[in-house]
């Protein structure tokens, strides 16, 4: 934990004089120092993270829980051939493992809570570093970062193009959590909410039709430990706490694109290929599929 303190410690300073303080060769300075989870991530990632012709993406999605960051960071991922990585994936994955870890952090998920930003960039490092093995290049991260120190961290070991920051209406994302359902067997993710919303004061009606699994999967839905109406609210309750400062970390570096949902997928996909400026991309109608 000392060399992640002593990294988030530089790289707060420095944001407010050289905004490229943390550089990939202050981290490998940090790479004499015990084994850490930071340098764990950094040589997970690919040897050269910098933006280059050729190099494919490294974006992140934030946003609030429920508002639909996994669903859409799938199909760009789909799209673009570059991994999905979900750290909360990461998180139930650990937790389904029953490993040492496990007991410890069911705790904190089904309290709502955020792991330590060392545990999470463990798991993310493994799996990137699996990303790595299997010759897989860029990506695109859903639910990380979360804090200022992961932002500043991630940063500081590669460089990330994009953060889009999805947005959607307060009343919807409740709704949204509690009607998720994921497949036991095939691990796909539906929602089985329907939501309706009236328009008023200027805000247009807002419709989200459920996304009903297969037949297939019917008969084995289960619904995240972590998706009750008190643990949801606990959840959004961290997420707005935590999340401006990462928000005006991108926002400063003119790596943020909000992007407010006016939907379902249907309305909501192409526009957000629009905003992305994806919209004429030969495979989309594929990768929407
Ligand atoms: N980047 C992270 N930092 C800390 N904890 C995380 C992170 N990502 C996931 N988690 C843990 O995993 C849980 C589930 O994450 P996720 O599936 O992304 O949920 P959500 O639907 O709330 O966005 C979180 O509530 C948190 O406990």
């Amino acid at each position: 934990m000392a060399v992640l303190n002593r990294l988030f410690f530089r790289c707060t300073r420095a944001a407010a004089s050289t905004p490229a303080f943390c550089t990939k060769s202050s981290l490998n300075d940090l790479h004499t120092a015990p084994s850490s989870a930071t340098a764990a991530l950094s040589s997970a990632l690919p040897i050269d993270g910098s933006k280059g012709k050729g190099r494919n993406v490294q974006w992140v999605f934030l946003g609030c829980p429920g508002v639909g960051k996994g669903t859409y960071a799938a199909r760009l991922s789909n799209l673009l051939g570059v991994p999905h990585i979900a750290t909360g994936d990461l998180v139930r994955h650990e937790l389904s493992s029953h490993g040492p870890l496990s007991s410890q952090l069911s705790e904190i998920v089904n309290q709502g809570k955020l792991i330590s930003d060392e545990i999470i960039i463990d798991l993310l490092s493994k799996r990137l570093e699996d990303a790595r093995a299997k010759g897989e290049t860029g990506f695109i991260l859903d639910g990380f970062p979360r804090t200022l120190r992961q932002a500043e961290i991630l940063e500081g070991v590669t460089d990330i193009d994009l953060a889009i920051n999805l947005k959607l209406r307060e009343e919807a994302l409740i709704a949204k959590c509690l009607g998720r359902r994921l497949c036991s067997e095939c691990g796909g993710n539906y929602n089985v909410a329907c939501i309706d919303i009236e328009g008023e004061d200027g805000n247009p009606r807002m419709y989200m039709p459920p996304l009903l699994p297969p037949p297939q999967c019917e008969s084995k839905l289960i619904t995240r430990s972590d998706d009750t109406e008190e643990v949801v609210k606990k959840r959004l309750q961290v997420y707005n706490e935590m999340s401006q400062p990462v928000e005006e970390f991108y926002r400063s570096r003119g790596k943020l694109l909000e992007f407010d949902l006016p939907g379902g997928i249907p309305e909501s996909w192409p526009k957000l290929l629009q905003a992305l400026n994806l919209d004429d991309h030969e495979d989309k109608k594929t990768a929407a599929a």
